[in-house]
């Protein structure tokens, strides 16, 4: 929570009329977080068709939107908000999120004071690059209290910040709990790295350079010493995953720069989930399919969760206690492990018709 608000004020709406921030941030799918430029004609045609199809379309106003189509981006949202069906607000399939220019250009107020009059009910999410501490977001939550109370809006649009600073990672606590209406943080491992002068011109992944070796075998000292790429992103991951959950809101991967490289895309994908992210972005359309099968838990795990959840259910059903599945100890803890899969997969196979075929199908079997 933060420093600078007492704890009896922190629910209270920042604006007179402004609706009430929310006490806790529902658990939304949210595997794929498509990126488009909606100032780009060709990617704006593909969206209509894209809803139902990816749990969220961000309309991207920042980086990768050039200078000069700022305006015409920015419009380009409130059309396509507007006017594509099924999108966004608390009932349709896809969310709608957007990424502000940062609070330091020239576009970011304007940004603000346009969309949330325009399509303030629709904007489920608003993503703020390049988040320093907690006063960037004390700016926004105030600001968007303020328009929010002006426009009429009885629903508060959220916050997720990306974390691609290195002050922003050293202040990733306080980051999550400045507002109520923190939904989240990304990784944007490309700011990230210039910020804090990494060495690596990738955009996401690993790096063929960061290794580890194995020891040389004093029997055989010229032989070949295998070695071990290793993952750049672990230690800021696990940092935002912990500074999340402590906070009850979601950490997200960020991009993936090689698209052509769908294997590697996969792989630190799955890190992302292993640890405890709950999606990614996708820059291309042919990453949201891998973030979607990703981001789902596998048949395999959600049976195998169910099994234990059912054998600890015999025991008494009160979550105590300890038995043996399969040569294995499994007890309220890794009970708990096993709720975090089936949970999952119930929320997911809710919205996604295909997926829940398929963990239906597991169920019978057993
Ligand atoms: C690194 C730090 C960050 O800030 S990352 C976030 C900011 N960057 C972005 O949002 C990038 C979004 N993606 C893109 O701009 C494009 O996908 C890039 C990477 C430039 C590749 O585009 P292009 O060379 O056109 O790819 P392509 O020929 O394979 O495209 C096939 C058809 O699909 C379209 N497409 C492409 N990307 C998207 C997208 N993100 N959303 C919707 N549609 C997309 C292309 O326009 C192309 O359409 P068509 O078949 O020609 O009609
Ligand atoms: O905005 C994302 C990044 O990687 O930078
Ligand atoms: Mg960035």
């Amino acid at each position: 929570m933060s420093g600078s608000r007492s704890a009896k004020d922190f629910f209270r709406p920042l604006a007179v009329g402004a609706p009430t921030p929310p006490t806790e941030i529902p658990a939304r799918p949210s595997r794929a977080i498509h990126f488009f430029d909606p100032s780009n004609p060709k990617m704006a045609a593909k969206i209509p068709d894209m809803v139902g199809r990816v749990d969220v379309l961000l309309g991207n106003l920042e980086d990768a939107v050039k200078a000069d189509n700022k305006l015409a981006a920015r419009e380009g949202l409130v059309r396509i908000a507007s006017e594509t069906a099924n999108l966004g607000g608390q009932s349709g399939p896809t969310q709608l999120w957007t990424r502000i220019n940062s609070l330091d250009s020239p576009w970011a107020l304007d940004d603000l004071t346009t969309l949330v009059p325009a399509i303030g009910a629709k904007l489920d999410v608003i993503m703020v690059p390049k988040v320093q501490g907690a006063e960037d977001i004390h700016y926004v939550d105030r600001l968007l209290a303020q328009l929010e109370a002006k426009a009429g809006l009885d629903r508060p649009i959220l916050v997720h910040a990306i974390l691609e600073t290195a002050r922003g990672v050293a202040n990733v606590e306080e980051i999550c709990g400045a507002s109520p209406r923190m939904q989240g943080l990304s990784l944007g491992p490309a700011d990230l790295a210039a910020d804090r002068r990494m060495k690596t011109t990738r955009v996401g992944g690993g790096h063929p350079g960061y290794l580890v070796r194995q020891d040389p075998n004093p029997d055989q000292p010229d032989a070949h010493r295998p070695t071990y790429q290793q993952d750049l992103w672990h230690y800021t991951i696990a940092r935002m995953v912990d500074a999340c959950a402590m906070h009850g809101i979601y950490p997200y991967y960020g991009p993936f720069g090689d698209i052509a490289d769908v294997t590697a895309c996969e792989d630190q994908f799955r890190n992302a989930f292993l640890l405890g992210c709950v999606g990614t972005w996708s820059l291309h359309p042919k990453q949201i399919a891998i973030a979607n099968q990703v981001f789902s838990p596998s048949v395999e795990d959600v049976a195998h969760a169910r099994r234990v959840v059912a054998a600890m259910s015999a025991l008494g059903g009160d979550g105590t206690g300890a038995v043996m599945l399969d040569g294995k100890m499994e007890d309220d803890a890794s009970l708990k492990q096993c709720l975090v899969m089936v949970e999952l997969a119930e929320q997911l196979a809710a919205i996604d018709p295909e997926l829940k075929k398929q963990y239906d199908a597991i169920a019978e079997e057993a």
